[in-house]
């Protein structure tokens, strides 16, 4: 996995640090990095270094010392480089000596001529604000933003992305590429804030190794790769565990059609079906095996309830007896919606059984209100709350366990929004539960597995929830390096 820490983190690993190293090595190192990341973005966008231009937007904190620093590098390499001061008595006073002693020009980022430098450039270095970033870009940043054309090579964060939470509420910095110092940030892998980070390269700079544990976690395909079930030499279909889907209903047989068809794809155990859309689930599935109800299903070492069962009686009945069987459970679709409306469901569930809840923003809403502008710290509270898995669907997917732990699963497009696509990701949750994988884990890997397969299934064009489904034994096979 990937770690992911905050501001304070990294601002406490500085510190810690600074009784070994002084600040200006930090600083130093971080500026190098960049210096060699624009280079690469120089070659590529221009075929050389020696001889182009880059403009360096320099803000009033270390940010900008970071860029100026960089500029004093780019300019041993034969680089014309132009600073532009948006704060020009609050510059890094080290940074700017640096960058005028290696022959680079500063001046006033108000003055009329800095519109031109910036529009000049053939590449454009963003130091304006980095870790103490607060609201989106000052007026100054932004006008002198609209006039840059060439590519933006961020230092530690796009300016105008919201460092905690990837929000950006106003103007901000598209960046082609950012270089950040020793761990990802929130703000590179959440909300806009991922798009808007561009490439994004971690630089150690002696930090890493004092960050701790990470606030959050992304799912790498390394971590499917290994931790995904798929059968041993001693395995049979009971020993990789049975998952039961309690979903649809005679008149929207869809659901249980589609939460099936995921829950057999995923893993080789078995798939028992419980409920009115038997006939349907056996004609798309022989595999499954399939009964009218859940008292009637036998033995499952999981369940996922919720897709299509409606949010009536006879829904509510399918939820109590599933909550009552004791087993972890992916709570999906009309099974929220139920557990919103009816809090005396909760009292069904063994307090001992995990459970996975999977709302989209809307169930959220009606579980415990409006999802905040700080993701993550809404879907951390609900699990606490729930003292259950969430997982809050999104092109940014935030999975929470009840004890804080985040997993962040972000798509690469949004081809996964489509009707039926969370039937598919119930269905994988459940086969996961069922092949006895941490709870939390099991949502996550779901998730990531889940994305990975609307990407292939798509390839640029929309697709449905089927091909979605379909798309799952790629998706495992690219994940296990078999394609
Ligand atoms: N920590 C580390 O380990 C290392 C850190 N390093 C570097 O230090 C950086 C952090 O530096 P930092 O703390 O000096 O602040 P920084 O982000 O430059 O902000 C400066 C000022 O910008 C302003 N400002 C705020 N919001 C704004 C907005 N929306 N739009 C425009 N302006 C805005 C605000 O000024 P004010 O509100 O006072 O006017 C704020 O004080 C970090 O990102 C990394 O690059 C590396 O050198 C090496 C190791
Ligand atoms: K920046």
């Amino acid at each position: 996995m990937r770690g992911v820490w905050t501001a304070d983190q990294v601002r406490a690993a500085e510190k810690q640090l600074a009784e070994r190293v002084p600040e200006t090595t930090l600083m130093y190192r971080a500026a190098f990095g960049v210096a060699i990341a624009a280079t690469e973005l120089l070659r590529e966008h221009r075929g050389r270094v020696s001889g182009t231009r880059v403009a360096l937007l320099v803000g009033a904190g270390n940010n900008g010392g970071d860029a100026l620093w960089a500029g004093a590098f780019l300019r041993e390499r034969g680089v014309r480089v132009d600073a532009l001061l948006l704060a020009p008595d609050r510059a890094h006073p080290a940074g700017l000596a640096a960058f005028r002693a290696a022959g680079g020009s500063a001046l006033d980022a108000s003055t009329t001529t800095a519109g031109s430098v910036a529009a000049r450039a053939d590449l454009v270095i963003d130091g304006i604000v980095g870790l103490s970033a607060h609201g989106p870009l000052r007026p100054s940043a932004a006008a002198l933003l609209e006039h840059v054309t060439a590519p933006i090579l961020a230092v530690d964060l796009p300016s105008g992305v919201d460092p905690a939470t990837g929000e950006v509420t106003g103007a901000a910095v598209s960046a082609a590429r950012t270089v950040t110092f020793g761990g990802l940030k929130p703000g590179h892998v959440l909300g806009a804030g991922a798009d808007h980070s561009g490439h994004v390269e971690v630089l150690d700079i002696g930090l890493t190794a004092a960050l701790g544990e990470p606030d959050l976690s992304l799912v790498d395909a390394s971590d499917l790769a290994r931790a995904w079930p798929v059968p041993g030499p001693d395995d049979d279909k009971y020993s990789q565990g049975v998952v039961g889907v309690a979903a649809g209903s005679a008149v929207y047989p869809g659901a249980a059609v589609l939460v099936t068809s995921a829950a057999v794809r995923a893993t080789s155990g078995m798939v028992r079906y419980a409920g009115p859309a038997a006939d349907v689930v056996r004609d798309h599935w022989p595999e499954a095996i399939v009964t009218g109800t859940v008292a009637d299903a036998g033995r499952v070492q999981s369940w996922t309830v919720g897709p299509g069962i409606g949010t009536g009686d006879s829904g509510r009945d399918v939820l109590r007896q599933v909550l009552r069987a004791g087993v972890p459970t992916c709570v999906d679709a009309d099974a929220i919606t139920l557990l919103a409306q009816n809090e005396n469901l909760w009292d069904e569930r063994d307090p001992d059984t995990p459970l996975v809840l999977t709302p989209h923003a809307g169930e959220f809403a009606r579980l415990v209100g409006p999802v905040r502008a700080d993701r993550v710290a809404s879907v951390r509270r609900a699990a606490a709350t729930f003292d259950a898995v969430v997982l809050l669907k999104g092109k940014t997917t935030v999975i929470a366990a009840p004890d804080g732990r985040v997993l962040v699963d972000q798509a690469r497009g949004s081809w996964a929004a489509t009707a039926g696509s969370g039937d598919v990701l119930s269905g994988l949750i459940g086969a996961l539960l069922a092949s006895g994988l941490d709870p939390w884990l099991a949502a996550g890997y779901a998730a990531a597995m889940h994305s990975s397969a609307a990407e292939l299934a798509a390839r640029g064009a929309p697709i449905g929830a089927s091909a979605l489904s379909a798309a799952i034994p790629a998706a495992i096979r690219r994940a296990r390096r078999l394609d």
